[in-house]
């Protein structure tokens, strides 16, 4: 059966009180685009001249057979198959299934299978990239089929290369994390610190707290006691240093964060800016060296790594890695 054979077209001054075979959309430039009559909607007399006036004088009445699925089921059933924890579906909408978070947290996007499924000829699954920040009611997903009907045989291929869900909303928890400021030029009150208050909003912004911030010289042995004061002491679940991460023989924090006993994921991030991150492990308590950069970049590594490492994982050299590619986003 091909699928013109499951749809009867007929002339809208014949279609009063027949049922729309799918929503049709009004575009004026500048003005509006939507909806202007939903699928189901029975055509009434007085719908005649806006009909007429988007340019439809005929109407599709369908007959669905056997094995065949309108675009409205068949988004559902992608939106269904698509969705992970902390994620919402929408109603049908000209065909379309938004895909909503319904929390504050990291969105993760499995991109292999994603694109699995957009191989399928006629199938649209239009995605967020992973480990994006998102708010509740944020999209993370539109999915729709070209068609207006389309063979159940697809859908089912669908769903059969979605082995794991493609998004799912991870939230934060909420870490006690520890603050460390190096830099003689500041310890010796020479000048301002203007790291404290950066870092502090973005761990906030994250549902984190800055439990106290220390300021250390340019000492390794400085460095490693606050290092071991947050790590012993006040139980840390993050712990932060700023500064002295370059070339110059006053930089001592990497050679502090090693010697406090860290094994070293990277130091070295490829991204532009916030190359010379250092990420650690002492334990399994996480440990960034955080160079000057992140005080003035809106944007740099650290804004990539803190919310994955607040979101619960685990940052392994691979991760680091992957930075490269569409990291230079400027300095
Ligand atoms: N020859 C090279 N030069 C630089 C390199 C490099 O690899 N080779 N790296 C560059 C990169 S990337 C960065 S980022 C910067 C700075 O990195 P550092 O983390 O070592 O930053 P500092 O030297 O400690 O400080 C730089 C600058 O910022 C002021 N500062 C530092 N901390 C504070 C604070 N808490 N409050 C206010 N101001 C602060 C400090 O006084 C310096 O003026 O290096 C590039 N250069
Ligand atoms: O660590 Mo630097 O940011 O590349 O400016």
């Amino acid at each position: 059966m091909k699928p013109d054979a499951m749809l009867r077209e007929v002339k809208v001054e014949e279609a009063v009180g027949m049922r729309l075979a799918h929503d049709l959309t009004q575009i004026i430039p500048g003005q509006f685009k939507g909806r202007l009559f939903k699928k189901g909607h029975v055509i009434e007399e007085s719908d005649i001249p806006a009909l007429l006036s988007i340019g439809k004088e005929h109407i599709y009445v369908m007959a669905l057979e056997r094995g065949w699925l309108h675009e409205d089921e068949a988004a559902l059933r992608m939106a269904h198959a698509a969705a992970g924890s902390n994620v919402e579906l929408g109603a049908p909408h000209e065909g379309k299934i938004t895909l909503r978070s319904t929390i504050h947290g990291l969105a993760s996007v499995r991109k292999p299978l994603v694109d699995a499924v957009n191989a399928i000829d006629q199938i649209v699954m239009s995605t967020i990239k992973t480990n994006t920040v998102v708010r509740p009611g944020q999209a993370l997903i539109g999915t729709r089929v070209v068609p207006l009907i389309i063979e159940d045989e697809k859908i089912r291929m669908v769903e059969q290369r979605i082995t794991m869900p493609l998004v799912e909303v991870k939230p934060f928890r909420p870490l006690r994390v520890g603050l460390i400021t190096t830099g003689s030029e500041v310890y010796k009150g020479r000048i301002q610190d203007k790291f404290g208050s950066v870092v502090k909003e973005k761990v906030a912004a994250l549902g984190s707290e800055v439990i106290e911030q220390r300021l250390a010289p340019d000492e390794s042995d400085a460095i490693v006691r606050e290092i071991r004061y947050f790590l012993d002491e006040r139980k840390a679940d993050l712990i932060l240093v700023t500064g002295g991460m370059s070339v110059d023989p006053d930089d001592r924090t990497p050679g502090a964060i090693k010697q406090a006993g860290a094994t070293i994921v990277s130091y070295g991030t490829p991204m532009l800016p916030g190359s010379m991150l250092l990420m650690g492990y002492l334990g399994e308590v996480p440990i960034m060296g955080l160079p000057g950069c992140v005080m003035h970049d809106p944007y740099t590594s650290f804004d990539v790594l803190l919310p994955r490492i607040c979101a619960g994982e685990t940052i392994v050299r691979e991760d680091i890695t992957e930075m490269g590619y569409g990291g230079l986003l400027g300095c």
